[in-house]
């Protein structure tokens, strides 16, 4: 049987990079660079001695031509065997075990990245002259996107390296303009330590003079704090509220954190980093490389130990992967630690802007979490206080486990004198049910509707009898809603009546809710969840001390007092955040009209 070979159609392939794997055409300047820097980490291998230098040229044609650009190393170079099967070769590197001992140290490894060329430029011309074999002829490689190549020696001398010509395909011209080549090589290459020479016309300049801050040494830590402060500035365009610094040699770490100083809204965590590899600039996301909690900094980092996928955009999650965040992590819980310990003042600022963020660290580590718990923030009944002021207040922490229940509550609470904390927002139960073992001294109790009505007072026998047929009424009013009537003594004394609903009542009503409003497959879903034996789900309170029930338990006419039951249970339920269902905004309705219409008859 014939045996046939698979055909590559080039082009496809192209579209597939460009439109799935590359962020944007962009790229081509950084797999460019990349090849020029491993060609010279190549040749060093044989000749350690020999200094790397890469010139970027600009050639902007004046009429009507397209832009080209050569990228010139005086690298490895290659032969016209190692053309055809690894320039030529789509899929096959150099870089590998096979032909080095030490393949970790460059860039490249997946035979793919000049590919990226063709999304500019139509064809790539590279001309070339190995190191390892000074008797060969220099070679000169043309490939077209369509999968075609032709190759030849050259008669003429050239230097040793490699030099990579593009010319701008139709309506990609931009890409290669020397202001955004210029652009393009400092994003990528600035941390480059080999120079980057760029010449466009009359400019001759070397783009990576500057060496980072965290790279250099000064005379004191004030100065280096400056410095780095300095370079955040410069290259985020913010004034950031602190640097961390995280190179370590011992961890194998190179870079520096810094603080924001502002909260970032959710969309923007773990973004607008600059993250590099082996000195490569290679995302601005840091997805996997900070820890959950660490959504505060904006980091500087180089990796070298990390792998990339092939997108050169992200980092596989691997064993190395892991080891760096928990380091970062470390880092930064160090610098927190500090500065609980030593700057108090700028601890109070942090937490003013990041205690979110402190909470997720904090609910994720008891040790820290004994330490910052007194600096964090929690709502109360009684407005905002650390969990220090709380605890040096009152002996038992009062929480409300959701935020709805807390709504419903506050007022009441505070109204009563008693500090509720509000433990419903993200990571806030999980550090209160930390409070027992770091605290012994102090108690934990959990508030819900039914523990604080249970407060309220009772009325007396005689003021019972006064009331009695107005509660007969309000129960028969409010059962079809399944609600039971109550009448009680609470603060403030303006609140004419409370609802409360235990947890699972109110469950109960946000299913039933949800089903009204919800398609009939969804509601036969949601029919199985509604619980036909919760026959009384909640209680409305009447509130004795107010003079408007007062003055509603006078009234004589039972229809009058029925409207005023029915808009005191729905004014109720609306203070208390719980959704109408379609009667009792019918009831509200009604009641309104009502009054309305005896406002125009009086
Ligand atoms: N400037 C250069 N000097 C010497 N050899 C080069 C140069 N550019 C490319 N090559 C050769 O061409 C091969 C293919 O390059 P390509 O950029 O497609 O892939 P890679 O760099 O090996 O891997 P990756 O896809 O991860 O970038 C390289 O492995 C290398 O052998």
């Amino acid at each position: 049987m014939a045996q046939h070979k698979f055909q590559v159609h080039l082009r496809g392939i192209i579209d597939l990079l460009s439109e799935h794997l590359y962020s944007g055409p962009e790229v081509y300047i950084r797999e460019l660079l990349q090849n020029a820097v491993d060609a010279i980490t190549a040749r060093q291998q044989y000749e350690p001695a020999m200094r790397g230098e890469i010139v970027i040229e600009c050639h902007s044609p004046s009429t009507g031509r397209p832009p080209t650009l050569s990228i010139r190393d005086n690298g490895i170079g290659l032969t016209l065997e190692e053309v055809h099967h690894f320039l030529a070769t789509i899929g096959r590197s150099s870089k590998t075990s096979d032909n080095w001992t030490q393949p970790a140290d460059f860039l490249g490894q997946f035979g793919i990245g000049i590919l990226s060329c063709f999304i500019v430029s139509e064809e790539i011309v590279v001309l070339t002259r190995s190191a390892r074999n000074p008797t060969a002829a220099p070679v000169e490689w043309r490939a077209r996107a369509d999968g075609s190549y032709t190759v030849r020696e050259l008669e003429r001398d050239l230097p040793v390296g490699t030099q990579v010509w593009l010319t701008a395909r139709q309506d990609k011209e931009r890409w290669l303009t020397a202001e955004e080549v210029r652009r393009l090589v400092l994003h990528y290459g600035s941390l480059l330590p080999v120079p980057l020479h760029f010449h466009a016309g009359r400019v001759q300049e070397i783009l990576n003079t500057q060496t980072p801050p965290w790279r250099k040494h000064y005379a004191t830590p004030a100065q280096r704090h400056k410095a780095l402060l300095a370079y955040g500035r410069e290259t985020f365009g913010i004034s950031f509220l602190d640097a961390v610094l995280l190179s370590s040699e011992v961890d194998g770490l190179d870079g520096v954190a810094y603080i924001l100083p502002f909260t970032p809204p959710l969309s923007a965590r773990h973004k607008g980093h600059r993250i590099y590899l082996k000195n490569m600039f290679l995302s601005e996301t840091a997805d996997n490389l900070l820890p959950e909690w660490a959504f505060f900094v904006r980091v500087i980092l180089n990796a070298t130990t990390l792998r990339p996928t092939a997108s050169r955009e992200s980092f596989f999650e691997d064993e190395n992967l892991a080891r760096t965040r928990t380091l970062i992590g470390e880092r930064l819980r160090r610098y927190l630690v500090n500065l609980a310990e030593q700057q108090p003042e700028k601890l109070e600022q942090f937490v003013q802007l990041h205690h979110r963020a402190l909470k997720a660290l904090a609910a994720e580590d008891d040790n820290f979490c004994a330490m910052i718990l007194d600096h964090l923030p929690f709502e109360t009944s009684l407005g905002t206080m650390t969990f220090g002021e709380y605890r040096q207040n009152y002996a038992i922490v009062r929480y409300v486990a959701d935020v709805d229940t807390f709504r419903q509550l506050a007022n009441v609470a505070a109204a009563q004198n008693l500090c509720l904390l509000n433990a419903g927002y993200a990571y806030d139960l999980d550090l209160i049910s930390r409070i027992p073992e770091l605290f012994p001294d102090l108690s934990l109790e959990e508030i819900n509707s039914d523990t604080l009505t249970q407060e309220f007072d009772e009325l007396t026998v005689e003021e019972q009898a006064d009331c009695e047929s107005f509660t007969l009424q309000a129960e028969k009013i409010l059962r079809p809603f399944r609600c039971r009537a109550d009448i009680k003594k609470f603060q403030p004394e303006d609140l004419p009546a409370l609802y409360s609903i235990s947890r699972e009542g109110r469950f109960q009503r946000q299913v039933e809710h949800t089903r009204a409003l919800s398609n009939t497959l969804w509601s036969s879903v949601l029919d199985g969840l509604v619980q036909r034996d919760i026959v009384q789900a909640g209680t409305l309170c009447f509130n004795f001390r107010n003079p408007l029930i007062r003055r509603l338990l006078s009234l004589r006419s039972p229809q009058r007092r029925q409207r005023f039951i029915e808009i005191l249970y729905v004014q109720a339920l609306l203070l208390g955040h719980h959704p109408l269902n379609a009667r009792e905004w019918q009831l509200f309705n009604q009641g309104l009209l009502h009054l309305l219409d005896d406002l125009l008859n009086s």
